[in-house]
């Protein structure tokens, strides 16, 4: 099912949580939103739902407008962070729940959904516990049943709102890729809210990044993290370094320094780098900079620099087998930023 959303707003006193929204979901797509808190994307995942009537603009589910049709007419597939499963009922019965409930008219056989619960519990494997109790499963297991039983009626497009939330980050990691693979099984198309930038990348064939109900970028994660749009999609996505300069003809410069970076531009703006992008370079070549510290992580040596001038430190990672010579604190080096981007203003 393609989804087509256009133009999309929604406000509340003062807020407006969706700003005109248009954004085209192919089928069989993956698609992340990802923003902080109070960016719209759970009142989004709710218009598309049909759980949230917007002020303005249109859901299409393929060539069909959507927008007055309600939750079940559209026949979504939703799972929420703390959408509990019937406590009273076994996870087969959970599973069943939304084939038994439909119109007689509609409804399959008993022996149906008994075959069409055995494949859920297969696909989410967990084939021998259809006669469990929520109570007697894990967080995962019980968010994999959620799963299930949001897929049990072939849904026309999945809706997942923070779905592993509430686990703790191993088990966090372990479903995010299970959910993956389940996803390349199903084909289903499915729209995912996070506000995790790391589990956006790794799990979404597109992300879509929101800010003030607004997308600020939308692209796969190759495109999000190395070719971020703006200022707030570069803080967003990974660690980041700022350097504060000017840029004019072509150039970007620091306060002082004769160096330049190519830039377009014109006026204040801020250079930014990775901390994998920026080398440590020897005294005299580069950026001068003065270390401030070093520390080891578990997967890499983080190096604080200062750079006089700016306000803020900063910090370029090496490789934690990099161990013969390591800098010491207070001693000279250069810096290069080997990758970069520079936007305008602060
Ligand atoms: N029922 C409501 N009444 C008033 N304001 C609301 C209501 N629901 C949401 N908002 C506001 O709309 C904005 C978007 O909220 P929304 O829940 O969509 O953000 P979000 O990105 O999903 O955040 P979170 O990650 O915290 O769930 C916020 O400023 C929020 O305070």
């Amino acid at each position: 099912m393609q989804l087509h959303l256009q133009k999309l707003a929604k406000h509340y006193t003062g807020v407006a949580a969706l700003d005109g929204i248009d954004l085209d979901i192919a089928s069989g797509e993956l698609v992340a939103l990802l923003g902080p808190s109070g960016s719209g994307k759970t009142t989004l995942l709710r218009v598309i739902a049909g759980l949230l009537a917007p002020d303005n603009g249109r859901v299409l589910f393929g060539d069909t407008d959507a927008t007055r049709l309600s939750l079940r007419e559209r026949n979504v597939g939703f799972v929420f962070q703390h959408y509990a499963l019937f406590r009273h009922m076994t996870v087969a019965e959970n599973i069943a729940f939304g084939l038994r409930s439909r119109p007689r008219s509609k409804r399959p056989d008993k022996a149906t959904i008994a075959k069409r619960v055995q494949e859920l519990l297969q696909l989410i494997q967990l084939p021998e516990h259809g006669e469990r109790y929520p109570e007697q499963l894990s967080g995962g297991q019980k968010q994999r049943v959620a799963l299930a039983r949001a897929l049990a009626i072939d849904p026309s497009v999945l809706l997942l709102d923070e779905p592993f939330g509430a686990l703790d980050a191993k088990v966090r990691v372990e479903l995010r890729r299970w959910l993956r693979r389940l996803h390349e099984q199903t084909g289903q198309t499915t729209l995912f809210v996070t506000h995790d930038q790391e589990e956006a990348l790794e799990l979404a064939d597109r992300v879509v990044v929101m800010r003030n109900g607004r997308i600020e970028q939308v692209g796969t994660p190759g495109d999000i993290y190395r070719a971020p749009a703006s200022a707030y999609v570069f803080d967003f996505i990974g660690r980041a370094n700022r350097l504060r300069g000017t840029v004019a003809f072509g150039s970007f410069a620091l306060p002082g320094q004769s160096l330049a970076w190519p830039a377009e531009g014109q006026g204040e703006a801020t250079l930014y780098v990775r901390p994998h992008d920026l080398a440590v370079v020897a005294p005299g070549e580069g950026l001068p900079a003065q270390v401030v510290a070093v520390q080891r992580r578990a997967d890499r040596i983080t190096i604080e620099l200062a750079v006089e001038g700016q306000e803020r430190a900063l910090e370029a990672d090496l490789p934690d087998h990099v161990d013969a010579n390591l800098p010491a604190p207070g001693a000279a080096v250069g810096l290069r930023p080997q990758r970069y981007r520079v936007f305008g203003g602060d």
